[in-house]
């Protein structure tokens, strides 16, 4: 199966919610007024059928005789699809659609606005409002579609943040496993050391990357555990290290001290360090996720982001408003709970794939 069409399935709340609504508002219009109108010599039969006089039946020079693949598909014929007017009514009703699937209003009046352009009064369908939409979300986030940079310093280290839940110990052990599977010598640190059951996770998920995974008594010092992790890092002469971290947002004066001191101290090792502060996001948390980049921008210096649980979330449309938003690189999402759920974030794919549009 190719990845979009995996995509598509995983994504199938939030695609569902947007393909389904977009059929339906082009197709509310063909409920008000079911006896269309093909020909100007048949007079509507009521007043209310004039009332609607937004869809039509739009002839596009349709062939004569339907083409052998038409009849043998039974494909519906172009003269058949519904089409409704861009309208302002229409343009509302995008908005709304967008905006319930988590994309934000600002965001959201910005797609549709340009998605509008040139194309006021002009009848679509929602094969082709699908595929204008997903093109204007594409543009949005194809500046962000960035995966994570690799450096030739080694270890490389990069400092996994994110509130607890959110799915950094899953990814870490994703990216672990897709390094080491590209010839790289990974270390895993961690750095949760207040939870017992966070360091026995990453300790699974370091077993089936077949990576390392450092570990330090429960309640101990995180940042002394990171300082030993960069020296074994740097004996083993691995090539990256990835750092878990806690995600206790309760306290936020002491996460801040606890990711200012776990910084600090690798610096003692490398000045340069770390080299990326990957921030992993729940998508199932919707608008609330728009709020947790703020704030971990607050505590950490973040240089990209994870998007985990696109599957199965009716919020997957959070994603293009992160990306307008704070125009972050979106390194990855999480598809699923299995290692190999990770996929490189692909902007069309994704607005393709959110918005139902084909490919
Ligand atoms: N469906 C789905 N579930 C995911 C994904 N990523 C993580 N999860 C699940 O989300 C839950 C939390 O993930 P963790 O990796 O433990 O999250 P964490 O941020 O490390 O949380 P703490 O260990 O509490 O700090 C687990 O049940 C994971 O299996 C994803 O992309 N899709």
């Amino acid at each position: 199966m190719s990845f979009f069409k995996k995509l598509k399935n995983r994504l199938v709340k939030s695609s569902s919610k947007l393909d389904e609504g977009l059929d339906a508002i082009v197709a509310e219009t063909v409920e008000a007024q079911p006896e269309v109108v093909a020909s100007p010599e048949v007079q509507p039969a009521s007043p209310q059928e004039v009332a609607a006089p937004k869809i039509e039946e739009v002839v596009v020079s349709a062939p004569a005789k339907p083409s052998l693949m038409g009849r043998i598909l039974g494909r519906e014929s172009e003269k058949n699809i519904p089409r409704r007017e861009l309208d302002d009514e229409m343009l509302e009703r995008l908005e709304e659609l967008l905006i319930s699937a988590d994309m934000g209003v600002d965001t959201a009046l910005r797609v549709t606005a340009n998605m509008a352009e040139g194309r006021f009064g002009k009848k679509l369908s929602s094969a082709e409002i699908k595929s204008l939409l997903a093109d204007e979300i594409t543009c949005i986030m194809e500046p962000v579609a960035k995966p994570l940079p690799i450096y030739t310093k080694k270890p490389q280290v990069v400092l996994v943040v994110g509130v607890n839940g959110s799915g950094k110990t899953t990814t870490i052990g994703k990216l672990a496993s897709q390094f080491k599977a590209a010839g790289m010598n990974v270390v895993i640190a961690a750095g949760d050391t207040f939870r017992a059951a966070a360091v026995e996770q990453l300790q699974v998920w370091g077993e089936r990357a077949g990576v390392p995974v450092l570990t330090a008594p429960e309640g101990s010092d995180p940042a002394s555990l990171a300082f030993d992790a960069m020296t074994k890092a740097e004996a083993d002469g691995a090539d990256l290290l990835l750092i878990d971290t806690a995600g206790r947002l309760q306290n936020r004066a002491d996460l801040m001290e606890e990711l200012a001191k776990i910084v600090r101290v690798i610096q003692k090792k490398d000045p340069t360090a770390p080299h990326n502060t990957l921030l992993v996001l729940d998508a199932t948390t919707g608008q609330n996720a728009l709020n947790q980049v703020g704030t971990f921008q607050q505590l950490a210096d973040v240089s990209g982001l994870v998007m985990t649980k696109l599957d199965g979330t009716a919020k997957g449309g959070v994603l293009v408003a992160l990306a307008d938003k704070f125009g972050l690189p979106i390194h990855a999402i999480g598809v699923g709970e299995q290692i190999d759920d990770l996929a490189a974030f692909d902007p069309e794919e994704f607005a393709r794939a959110l918005t139902g549009a084909d490919i």
